[in-house]
């Protein structure tokens, strides 16, 4: 259940009853099962901890009447209570989610994407965000670690909705991350006022928007967001749960903007994993930034002591959506498609030989004619590679996607490309140089968004705490 924690009137989590899946929640990693979180771990801010709910958040509640009111008493405080643990707490498949980073950047990517954008309602204020973010917090904490919200699928009264929507029962953790990040909007001006959430001052130099780039054709419906989750998981059904009950939770305060589904992780975040193809079938992910490679993570991805003190540890999260033409793709040779992209297709090794993970050599001559580069000069390798962008490098995470089909027959298919990096800059300079790219002929960037994406959070407190400090 969804317990209000303002009004004093909150009802005890409800009783562990053996033979439910209340009263057979195993215990957690610490050894203790805490009816007061049902993490486990200290109750997350808001769990326990009297927060008054905004008039206009609890309005929202009570309008959606989604959440659940606990008794009747002001919901809008914490969420997470006692869990019922009816998804079999296997934390043996849960990837922490307390840490100095947020898990989901160099967690080894996993097959299944529900990645959403939220807005803030209008009219909401700094404490609506706080309390949003502090109730993301403890149900984010719950459910990567595979357990129900509150108490689950069986409220105390009956007459309530329960409070977890219950179709991840069984399902266990399946390596869910939830990775949050936060939109520049929160920081400008809106409906007349200045600074509505007060953070304007806390704005880091970095955080520009992004500018626009040739052969952009973006769409405002699968755009930009006050807030954004990735919600990755290795069963679609695990990160889907996740964002539907995020957003249950957000009631009154943020709503669902767009959300994107993928599969098939389209890189390798670790030197464990194979190598995945996106829908043009070549190998993708092969020159990323590795989980492994912790001087290049310092040195593209968390953002050190040079910036805002509350990014510390944290990144940028850029996300395209971008629609690839796969059917003319599909009709293009096989020496076509290598040459766009200056690798093999099977193996995925440089055109100017090698095996996979060589070095390509971007002086080697085409044997067939010495003329011309092995890797030609409009290669989306060759773009893209780090020589040609002052050395900047990005941590790619993004997944195929496919969103059914139109009338010509054609899929709607793509890649919902994502990347890290501690400076959107970095982005911007990779996406610039990939102007004269040969791979243009084939996609077209349809969505666009940068978040901020703060450090990791300390048990017992916050998302983005340092932020409100
Ligand atoms: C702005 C950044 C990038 C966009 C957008 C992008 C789109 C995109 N990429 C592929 C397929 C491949 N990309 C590959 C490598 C690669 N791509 C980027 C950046 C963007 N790609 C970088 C930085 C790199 C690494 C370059 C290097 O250091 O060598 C590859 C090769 C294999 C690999 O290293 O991952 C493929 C294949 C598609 C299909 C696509 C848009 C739909
Ligand atoms: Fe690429």
């Amino acid at each position: 259940m969804h317990e209000a924690v303002d009004s004093g009137t909150a009802p005890d989590p409800a009783p562990n009853r053996p033979g439910t899946p209340g009263g057979s929640a195993p215990e957690s990693e610490s050894g203790s099962r805490n009816p007061a979180s049902g993490t486990g771990d200290a109750p997350a801010p808001g769990a326990g901890t009297p927060l008054r709910p905004s008039r206009r958040g609890l309005l929202g509640l009570i309008g959606a009447g989604a959440v659940g009111l606990a008794g009747g008493a002001a919901a809008g405080g914490a969420i997470v209570s006692a869990a019922a643990g009816g998804r079999g707490g296997a934390v043996g498949s849960a990837v922490p989610f307390y840490g100095e980073h947020q898990a989901g950047i160099t967690t080894p990517a996993q097959d299944r994407l529900h990645f959403a954008s939220f807005r803030m309602v209008s009219g909401t204020a700094r404490e609506d965000l706080v309390t949003l973010l502090s109730d993301w917090t403890g149900a984010a904490a719950a459910l990567t670690r595979g357990r129900a919200l509150g108490t689950g699928v069986e409220p105390g009264n009956a007459l309530l909705p329960p409070d977890d929507t219950g179709e991840a029962e069984g399902l266990g953790a399946a390596r869910l991350t939830l990775t949050f990040g936060l939109g520049r909007s929160l920081f400008e001006a809106r409906d007349g006022d200045p600074d509505p959430f007060g953070i304007a001052d806390r704005l880091p130099a970095a955080f520009a928007p992004l500018p626009s780039f040739a052969f952009d054709l973006l769409e405002d419906a699968q755009s930009g967001g006050d807030l954004c989750v990735q919600a990755c998981a290795d069963d679609p059904q695990v990160a889907v749960h996740a964002i539907r009950n995020l957003a249950r939770i957000a009631t009154g305060r943020a709503h669902l903007a767009w959300s994107q589904l993928g599969f098939g992780r389209t890189a390798s975040t670790s030197r464990a994993q194979e190598t995945p193809r996106n829908l043009f079938g070549f190998k993708d992910g092969t020159a990323n930034v590795m989980a492994e490679d912790a001087a290049a993570l310092d040195a593209h991805v968390w953002v050190g002591d040079e910036g805002e003190a509350w990014m510390r540890g944290g990144s940028y999260l850029v996300a395209r959506k971008i629609q690839m033409t796969i059917e003319t793709w599909d009709r293009a040779s096989l020496g076509e498609q290598q040459r766009v992209l200056g690798r093999t297709k099977a193996e995925g090794a440089p055109l100017s030989g090698g095996a996979e993970f060589d070095e390509p050599d971007f002086t080697a001559p085409d044997p067939a004619d010495t003329s011309l580069p092995a890797i030609d000069a409009a290669a989306h390798v060759r773009l893209a590679h780090p020589t040609s962008n002052g050395g900047v490098r990005l941590l790619r995470r993004g997944y195929n996607y496919v969103d059914g089909s139109n009338g010509l027959g054609q899929l709607g298919a793509g890649l919902f490309f994502i990347s890290f990096q501690n400076d959107p800059a970095a982005f911007v300079r990779v996406q610039r140089s990939l102007q004269p790219d040969l791979l243009n002929e084939y996609i077209r960037h349809i969505g666009s968004g940068l978040w901020a994406v703060p450090g990791g959070v300390r048990e017992g407190e916050h998302l983005a705490q340092a932020l409100f400090a």
